[in-house]
């Protein structure tokens, strides 16, 4: 049997995050935790698909592992929506900003494998972003927050905890993740 795993997939905002998650839930059949957010919805995106979305007060009533502000919205995440997915696959994964993917390297130890994602330069992230059809307006506020500043650099709190994996030719990202993949689905993960 293979050992349960949380893939912690974080990194700025455009950074690939959410890419890489639908890849491995498409290629290997690892499902996503979906977390919570008060954030209002992006065009396309689908309540306990993409997200949970909340008001304010029903973020309010749930029990977290973990919840942060970012940019000004609420997001949070539940050991009841880890042991969900974990009753699928013993493989699975989370989406997290940095502060929440420290927080489950120390809560979680081994059992969290930290891939912290970067793009060359900040000009491929704001392109990114348009291109992925974000309004102007929610880009400048997302870039001027402090937590998209927080996030650009891999924090103190992760170095040795987590993989550093550059997202800029895609082919090479889907390489990378491959081979991490498949160390972690024998029994007992990679040889230290
Ligand atoms: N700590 C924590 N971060 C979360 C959670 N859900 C989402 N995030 C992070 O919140 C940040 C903002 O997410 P989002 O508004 O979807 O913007 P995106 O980064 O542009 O996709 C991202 O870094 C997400 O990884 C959660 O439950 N806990
Ligand atoms: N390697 C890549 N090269 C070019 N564009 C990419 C790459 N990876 C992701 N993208 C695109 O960049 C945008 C932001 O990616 P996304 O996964 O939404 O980032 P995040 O979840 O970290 O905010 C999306 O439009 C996505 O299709």
């Amino acid at each position: 049997m293979t050992t349960k795993r949380v893939f912690v997939i974080t990194g700025p905002t455009g950074s690939g995050k959410t890419t890489v998650s639908h890849y491995l839930k498409d290629h290997y059949q690892i499902p996503q935790v979906i977390t919570h957010t008060t954030r209002a919805p992006r065009d396309g995106e689908v309540d306990g698909q993409d997200y949970y979305f909340e008001t304010p007060a029903s973020f309010a009533t749930k029990h977290y592992l973990e919840h942060v502000t970012y940019s000004g919205n609420q997001y949070g995440s539940s050991r009841e929506g880890l042991a969900a997915a974990w009753e699928k696959s013993p493989l699975i994964s989370i989406v997290l900003d940095t502060a929440g993917a420290i927080t489950y390297a120390r809560e979680l130890g081994e059992q969290a494998v930290v891939v912290y994602l970067e793009v060359p330069n900040q000009g491929a992230l704001v392109e990114r972003l348009t291109k992925r059809g974000d309004h102007p307006a929610r880009i400048k506020k997302r870039v001027a927050s402090q937590e998209y500043q927080r996030d650009q650099e891999l924090p103190a709190g992760l170095v040795g905890h987590a993989t550093p994996l550059v997202n800029d030719d895609w082919q090479v990202t889907r390489q990378k993740l491959d081979a991490l993949i498949k160390q972690y689905q024998s029994v007992n993960g990679p040889a230290n």
